[in-house]
C-alpha cells in the first residue's frame, strides 16, 4: 500500500521537475538568443525572485543612492526588481548617447495598469511611445514652441504682477501664491478662464488629480501592478482596496479634464484666443467624420489638462527652490538687487526685454535649476526593443533612469556642488557657455524632452526678476524676531520638493510698493486685451 502511493507521487514529482527544467531551458535559450551572449550591465548581485529589491536606495534619496551605485559599478548600472529591469544612466555622456541620440528605442514609458486605474493615461507625459502620444505631443507643441510662447507674455506678465501683489498683501503663504500664479496664467492661456473663483477651483481640480497619481503610482503598493488580471476582482474582496480608490482617482482625473473644458465650451466665441479654444475652432471648421471628431475632441481635452498638470509641480518646485536659496544667501540677493537697480531702475518693473541684460539674475536662475531639481531622475524612459549599450544587453521594457541630479551635482563640472553660487555661470561679465548648462538636463531628454520648457523658462524669469526687483527675502523669524536656521532638504519621489521653504518676504522700498500697486491695477485690462489679440503660431520647429 505504502509503495503504491509513493510510486505515483515520485512519478509526478519527476514529471513536474522535468517540466520546470524544460521551462527553464526554454527561457535560458530564448534569453541567450535575445541577448546574443551579451551580459547585462554591471550592478549589485540579485537575489532569486526578488532581485535587487534590497539594493534600491531607501535610507537616502534615491538619486543619491543611484549616484553611489554608479561610483561603485560605473556609469551604466543594472538592477532587477522581480521581473523588472532597471538601468541607471549616471553621466552626461551615457545619458546623451542613449536618450538624446538613440531616441527611436528609448522614448517609451513604463507600461503599468495603474496609469489606467488612476486616470493618468490621459496625460501624454505617461503615454506609451506611439501614434496616440505623437498626436498629443504635436498638438501641444504647436502652442508651446518658442514662436508661440512669445505671444503669452502679456498673460505671464499679468500673473507675475498679481504674484507681487499677493506677496505684498500676505507675505506668509509664498508657496500658495506661487501655485496660484502658475494656475492663473495657465487657466487663462489654456481655457481663456480667469477670475479668483475659477482659479481656486482649478487649483483644487489639479491637486486632486495629482494626488491620485501620487498615491496610485507608488511602485509595488498594489498587487494589481504585478498581476493585472486582479483588476477584475470585486471591490468588496479583501485586498481590493485599489478598486475603491480607483473609482475616486478616476473621478478626480475626469473632473480635471472635463470641468474647465465644459466651462470654456459654453462660451467658445469669447474664449477662442485660448489654446483649447483655438484647437476647437479649427476642429469645428474641419471636415471630419463624427467618430474622428469625437476622438479629436478627446485629444484636445487631454492637451488642456496636461498643460496644467505637467507644468505645475515642476514650476512650483523650481520657484520655491529659488525663494529658499535666496533666503539663505543674502550676498546673492544683494548682487541681484544691484544689477536690477542698474539695468531696470526704480521707476518700473523688469520685463522680458531685460533678460539679455540681466546676466546675474539669469545666472541665479541657472543655479536654482541646478541646485534644486524638481525631477532628479527626470521622468524615466523605457526601451521599446531589446538593445545593446556599450556592449551590454538592455532587454525590451527596461526602465531607464537618467540621473539628472548626479549630473547637476558632479564636482568635476561644478566646484562645491552643494553650494549655491550663481557666479559659477559667469565669466568676464557674461554667461559662460563652457559651463555645463542645467537647461540641457533638467528638462529631460530626447523625444520626450519637456515641451513646456520655453514657457517654463519665461515664467521663472519674469516671476523671479520681478520678485527680486521689489522684495528682500530672508530667513523665517521665530516669535522673538530671531532668524530660524533652515537646513535645505528635499523630498524623495518622482517629483521632489523643498521640505521647509519658510522665509520672510518684505518690500524693498515704498517705491517698490507703489510699483506693485500700480502694476496690479493694470492686470484686468492686460488680460482683457490679450483675449482680444490675434494668435500668432510662428514657425513650428521640431520639439
Ligand atoms: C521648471 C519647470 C519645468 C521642469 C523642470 C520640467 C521638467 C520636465 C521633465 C524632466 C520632463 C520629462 C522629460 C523626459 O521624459 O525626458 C517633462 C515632461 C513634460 N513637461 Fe515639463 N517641466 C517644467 C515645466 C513644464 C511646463 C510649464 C509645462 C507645460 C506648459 C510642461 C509640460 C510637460 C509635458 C507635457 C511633458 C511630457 C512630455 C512627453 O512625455 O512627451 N513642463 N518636464
Amino acid at each position: 500500500m505504502a509503495i503504491s502511493t509513493h510510486i505515483p507521487s515520485l512519478t509526478s514529482l519527476a514529471v513536474s521537475l522535468s517540466l520546470l527544467l524544460l521551462v527553464y531551458l526554454q527561457y535560458a535559450l530564448s534569453w541567450r538568443k535575445r541577448s546574443r551572449w551579451r551580459p547585462l550591465p554591471p550592478g549589485p548581485k540579485a537575489l532569486p525572485i526578488v532581485g535587487n529589491i534590497h539594493n534600491t536606495p531607501t535610507s537616502k534619496l534615491a538619486w543619491v543612492g543611484y549616484r553611489d551605485l554608479c561610483a561603485q559599478y560605473g556609469d551604466i548600472v543594472h538592477l532587477q526588481v522581480f521581473n523588472k529591469h532597471i538601468v541607471v544612466l549616471g553621466s552626461p555622456d551615457v545619458i546623451f548617447e542613449y536618450l538624446n541620440k538613440r531616441t527611436a528605442n528609448t522614448s517609451d514609458r513604463e507600461h503599468t495598469i495603474m496609469l489606467e486605474l488612476t486616470g493618468a493615461d490621459v496625460n501624454f507625459g505617461f503615454m506609451p511611445y506611439g501614434p496616440w502620444w505623437r498626436r498629443h505631443r504635436r498638438a501641444f507643441w504647436q502652442y508651446f514652441h518658442p514662436g508661440t510662447v512669445e505671444g503669452y507674455r502679456p498673460v505671464q506678465r499679468a500673473a507675475a504682477h498679481g504674484f507681487l501683489f499677493r506677496l505684498l498683501e500676505d507675505p506668509t503663504n509664498v508657496e500658495d501664491h506661487i501655485q496660484y500664479t502658475f494656475t492663473a496664467s495657465m487657466t487663462k492661456l489654456v481655457y481663456g478662464i480667469d477670475g479668483d473663483d475659477s482659479i481656486k477651483r482649478e487649483i483644487t481640480l489639479v491637486a486632486n488629480a495629482q494626488a491620485a497619481i501620487a498615491q496610485g503610482l507608488v511602485p509595488g503598493r498594489f498587487l494589481v501592478q504585478s498581476f493585472p488580471f486582479l483588476r477584475h476582482v470585486p471591490a468588496w474582496l479583501p485586498g481590493a482596496e485599489f478598486r475603491r480608490l480607483s473609482n475616486k482617482w478616476m473621478a478626480a482625473a475626469w473632473s480635471a479634464k472635463y470641468e474647465p473644458f465644459a466651462e470654456m465650451k459654453k462660451s467658445l466665441g469669447e474664449k477662442s484666443r485660448s489654446i483649447v479654444g483655438q484647437l476647437l475652432t479649427k476642429l469645428a471648421l474641419a471636415e471630419v467624420p463624427d467618430k474622428a471628431r469625437a476622438e479629436e475632441e478627446d485629444l484636445i481635452s487631454n492637451v488642456g489638462t496636461v498643460a496644467l498638470q505637467a507644468g505645475s509641480k515642476t514650476t512650483i518646485s523650481t520657484i520655491t527652490g529659488a525663494f529658499l536659496a535666496l533666503s539663505l544667501h543674502p550676498e546673492v540677493l544683494q548682487k541681484a538687487h544691484a544689477e536690477l537697480d542698474a539695468v531696470v531702475g526704480p521707476d518700473r518693473l523688469p520685463d522680458f526685454s531685460d533678460r539679455g541684460s540681466l546676466v546675474y539674475v539669469s545666472a541665479v536662475i541657472k543655479e536654482v535649476l541646478r541646485w534644486s531639481n524638481s525631477t532628479p531622475l527626470s521622468l524615466p524612459h523605457c526601451a521599446t526593443e531589446d538593445d545593446e549599450l556599450h556592449g551590454y544587453f538592455i532587454p525590451a521594457g527596461t526602465v531607464l533612469f537618467p540621473n539628472t541630479w548626479a549630473c547637476m551635482h558632479d564636482p568635476k563640472a561644478y566646484d562645491e556642488p552643494k553650494a549655491f553660487r550663481p557666479e559659477r555661470f559667469i565669466r568676464d561679465g557674461k554667461l559662460d557657455p563652457s559651463v555645463r548648462d542645467p537647461a540641457d538636463f533638467v528638462f529631460g531628454y530626447g523625444r520626450r524632452i519637456c515641451p513646456g520648457r520655453h514657457f517654463a523658462e519665461e515664467t521663472v524669469f519674469i516671476n523671479m526678476a520681478s520678485v527680486l526687483h521689489c522684495f528682500d527675502i530672508g530667513p523665517p523669524l521665530d516669535d522673538h524676531g530671531q532668524p530660524i536656521k533652515v537646513v535645505p532638504a528635499w523630498t524623495d519621489g518622482l517629483f521632489s520638493y523643498i521640505v521647509d521653504a519658510r522665509c520672510t518676504v518684505t518690500p524693498r522700498s515704498a517705491q517698490a510698493e507703489a510699483l506693485i500697486l500700480q502694476a496690479q491695477s493694470h492686470v484686468p485690462s492686460a488680460l482683457e486685451s490679450w483675449s482680444r489679440s490675434e494668435a500668432h503660431e510662428g514657425d513650428v520647429v521640431e520639439a
